[in-house]
């Protein structure tokens, strides 16, 4: 089939990638010269394993290309919109207006009969809304809402072996194309729920407030845990051999931060309270007052194990990234951690694999190193903020023989403490003793 992709950038760039994969003719469009013009030359413009050998390979079968013009887009029967939907400058709600730009383009190109599959997550409501808009508009292009569910670091995976497919849809028509799109995937078994606009974009954003929810309930408990001496990590193995209740997204550590979660629980909290329901996700405001607090609690426990203070201490901290196997910085935790601890006066030398040139970019007042021998060197405190295998595999005894003095906080808790103990170091753990 030919099919378009309309925004590029963590989700569109894979999408487009995995589409030509599957046997379709891709264009992928983006408004973004510079990285419209990394793409179409194979390199992938921002760090994801697995994307660029699958864009080579895509881009070898000349079946994949890419373009900064809406009106390559003119011939696809299909067209994914995958442009982004952060939060708004000055409220909780999301930002509509590139989804709403790229309707508009795809509105004055897109064939008679074509379908435009939003992908983007979106307020329940939206497609609904931007039918009326590509209706007036003067297009009879079909709609389908179509949520992504896949993770940073395992995108490539999860777009191409998804846990199931959600088509949102109000013609037939619609499900027969995007079955077509989907064939080799639903062929391998793969669940395949089809309903109506409004469910389907719910659905994506229960997910991802489920998601968030569970990881400031076990956010939650680490605070109990620190007033009472127990152990958070325990508790999470314990509570997780329960298979109703499962043991994955219940570490307890800084929070959850990146592009998604965030803003998402934000969003449906701004739309609940539009629709008059602000009482059924209030604890949506609970989710995320624990979430900020965890970054507020290792900064301060950065305070008290440099006995008071950290102005002009010198701190290494190990991580940028929202997440390990991610380049992204937005709303990480432990980018945030260490601008915080750079406020109050620290000497931070941060580092990261993949995250320093995003760092950069939202808070160039901080020190980057390129490695994490060069950022413990002579500190007197380690605060290891994202998980990286590199981080969480430092041997205590080289690390120790690197600071001025051995402290470290696992913000994480993926350090084993005894080890770290046994090399002479003071350990500190998030909801752990
Ligand atoms: N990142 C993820 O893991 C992920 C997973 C599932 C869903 N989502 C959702 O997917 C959407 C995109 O997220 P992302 O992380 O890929 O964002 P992103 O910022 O990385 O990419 C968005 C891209 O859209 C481009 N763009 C904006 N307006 C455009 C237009 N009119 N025409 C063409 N291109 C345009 C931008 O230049 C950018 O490259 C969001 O709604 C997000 O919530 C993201
Ligand atoms: O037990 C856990 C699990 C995760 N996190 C944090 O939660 C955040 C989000 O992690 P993850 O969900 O793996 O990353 P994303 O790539 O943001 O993926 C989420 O957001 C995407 C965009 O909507 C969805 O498609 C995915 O299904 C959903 O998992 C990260 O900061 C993690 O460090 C924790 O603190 N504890």
């Amino acid at each position: 089939m030919r099919i378009s992709v309309i925004g590029c950038g963590y989700l569109g760039a894979v999408h487009a990638s995995a589409m030509a994969k599957l046997g379709h003719d891709v264009v992928g469009i983006d408004t973004d010269a510079e990285k419209v013009a990394k793409l179409g030359s194979g390199v992938a413009p921002f760090f994801e394993p697995g994307l660029p050998e699958l864009l080579a390979e895509s881009l070898a079968t000349g079946r994949l290309r890419f373009s900064t013009d809406i009106g390559d887009a003119a011939d696809a029967q299909v067209h994914f919109v995958a442009v982004g939907t952060p939060q708004l400058p000055y409220s909780d709600g999301a930002d509509l207006r590139f989804v709403r730009g790229a309707f508009d383009a795809l509105a004055a190109v897109a064939a008679p009969g074509s379908l435009i599959v939003g992908k983007s997550t979106v307020p329940v409501g939206t497609a609904a809304e931007l039918e009326e808009r590509m209706r007036r508009a003067g297009s009879d292009a079909l709609l389908a809402w179509n949520p992504e569910f896949l993770r940073e670091g395992f995108a490539v995976a999860d777009t191409l072996t998804p846990d199931r497919l959600v088509y949102g849809v109000a013609d037939e028509r619609a499900t027969d194309l995007l079955d077509e799109v989907y064939a080799q995937i639903l062929d391998a078994g793969t669940p395949r729920i089809v309903t109506d606009f409004a469910t389907a974009e719910l659905v994506k954003t229960a997910a991802n407030a489920f998601l968030a929810t569970k990881i400031s309930f076990i956010n939650a408990m680490a605070e109990i845990a620190e007033a009472t001496g127990a152990d958070v990590t325990t508790l999470a193995d314990a509570i997780g051999h329960d298979a109703r209740i499962g043991r994955r997204f219940l570490n307890a550590g800084i929070g959850f931060g990146g592009g998604c979660l965030p803003k998402d629980i934000r969003a449906f909290t701004a739309r609940a309270e539009e629709l008059g329901r602000a009482e059924s996700v209030a604890f949506l405001r609970q989710v995320d007052a624990i979430n900020l607090r965890r970054r507020e609690r290792a900064v301060d426990l950065a305070v008290e194990m440099l006995d008071g203070s950290v102005f002009e201490r010198r701190i290494a901290v190990l991580g940028l990234t929202f997440k390990p196997q991610s380049d992204d910085t937005r709303d990480s935790p432990a980018l945030d951690v260490a601008a915080r601890l750079h406020g109050l006066g620290a000497r931070v030398l941060a580092t990261d694999p993949e995250g320093i040139e995003n760092a950069r970019l939202r808070h160039p007042q901080l020190e980057y190193v390129a490695t994490a021998s060069e950022a413990l060197a002579d500190a007197e405190l380690v605060v290891l903020v994202t998980e990286w295998p590199e981080y969480r595999e430092l041997e205590p005894d080289l690390v120790a023989g690197l600071m001025a003095s051995a402290r470290v906080i696992d913000a994480r808790n993926v350090l084993d403490p005894a080890a770290w103990r046994a090399a002479g170091f003071a350990y500190r753990g998030l909801g752990r003793s």
